[in-house]
């Protein structure tokens, strides 16, 4: 690990219930506490404006620009990046511009989003991730998907070329056109994209079961057993070259059927991941609601400590309402597995004593109503 990469400055103009606030940090964890409505997840998301994506809210840049507001929204951070310092600024300008995100790293203007991730990786875990593992499989294939972009930026334009694809196989079976050329090389296409998707998928797997592998099993946070399953399920371990033939041919065969269910119904859109709980050998969704909350606490520390290996850096991590569904052991030893990946966490709560084990690993923010108390 060549140095900690954390912020130094954040500033928000017109972001959600912001209307300008300045917040200076240092090397230091980040709690923010507050009534509910006060703004710390606000907060929270404006620091993840700092990743490629739509931030931990999937929010429609329109609604995130400060009701009442003329123009758009901006976020700037200074910080101490992988890179070493640098100056982020991003948001939307007003008016018909309100849709494009902009970005500016070091005052230059940016060709494409995912220049963010040279200098910082982004990692969170918030309330509306509860449920993964007992809501709809999209959420999970959504998580899993975030986990491999984080390490391959590459895997969101394979996803989107690959929906592309298959949503030209779909129109071109419900207007009836079977014609073999045309759908054979879509289908090749999606093949190629699909099973990429599924590789990149497995890959990340892999790669987190021989992490977990590694942990002792003994800490606060259970250890996940991790699968895929609903597409190519035993013939992964294939050569790819076997895998996209193969997928091509269910394409092929199921074109009369896919045409009559008016959608794809075998692809890498289908797969969900599963997960069971090590120890107790049980599915994740029947385990108490807070083992699950410990399971994906320790799922995402896991993925944490896979970027901080793999890029050298730590994440920033962005744990919001964290310390709600952990007893004072499982928060203390968050506190310590946080401390250990040697990055800078935000944690938000609205109970302050519930982070007093950080003493003065921690600044404490106090938050109301859109101002900021240091
Ligand atoms: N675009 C916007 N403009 C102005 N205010 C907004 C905007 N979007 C959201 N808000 C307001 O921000 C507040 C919510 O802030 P936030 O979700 O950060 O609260 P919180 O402190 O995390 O609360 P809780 O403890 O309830 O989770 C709400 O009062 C909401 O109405």
């Amino acid at each position: 690990m060549t140095h900690r990469v954390f912020l130094r400055e954040l500033k928000l103009t017109d972001f959600r219930n912001y209307a300008r606030v300045s917040l200076p940090l240092d090397s230091r964890h980040v709690v923010l506490t507050g009534e509910n409505g006060a703004g710390k997840t606000n907060l929270m998301e404006a620091v993840s404006f700092l990743s490629p994506g739509r931030g931990l809210r999937r929010a429609a840049l329109a609604d995130v620009a400060r009701v009442g507001a003329a123009g758009g929204f901006a976020v700037f951070a200074d910080l101490e990046g992988m890179e070493g310092d640098v100056e982020i600024g991003t948001g939307t300008d007003g008016g018909d511009d309100a849709l494009v995100r902009r970005l500016r790293i070091n005052g230059t203007a940016a060709k494409s989003v995912d220049e963010l991730t040279d200098h910082l990786r982004v990692l969170w875990l918030t309330p509306a991730m509860d449920g993964l593992f007992t809501g709809p499989s999209a959420d999970r294939r959504r998580f899993l998907d975030r986990l491999v972009l984080s390490l391959d930026p590459a895997h969101g334009r394979r996803a989107s070329d690959f929906e592309r694809a298959m949503r030209g196989r779909n129109r071109l079976l419900a207007e009836g056109r079977f014609d073999p050329a045309w759908l054979g090389g879509v289908e090749r296409q999606m093949a190629s994209l699909g099973v990429a998707m599924a590789l990149a998928r497995q890959e990340m797997l892999g790669l987190l079961t021989a992490l977990v592998d590694a942990q002792d099993l003994s800490s606060a946070f259970p250890s996940a057993s991790l699968a895929l399953s609903g597409f190519l399920d035993d013939e992964i371990a294939a050569p790819a070259i076997d895998l996209e033939d193969r997928y091509a041919a269910i394409l092929a065969e199921g074109r009369y059927r896919d045409a009559a269910a008016g959608r794809t119904l075998e692809g890498p859109h289908r797969s969900d991941l599963l997960v069971r709980h090590r120890e107790k050998n049980m599915e994740a969704e029947r385990c108490s609601t807070g083992e699950q909350k410990a399971l994906l606490v320790g799922l995402v520390l896991a993925h944490a400590r896979l970027v901080a290996n793999m890029t050298g850096h730590a994440p920033i991590l962005l744990l919001d309402e964290i310390a709600a569904h952990l007893d004072e052991g499982r928060r203390a030893a968050l506190f310590d597995r946080i401390d250990a990946l040697g990055g800078q966490a935000f944690m938000t709560g609205t109970d302050k004593s519930m982070f007093s084990a950080l003493g003065d690993r921690a600044r404490f923010v106090t938050v109301s109503d859109g101002h900021l108390n240091v």
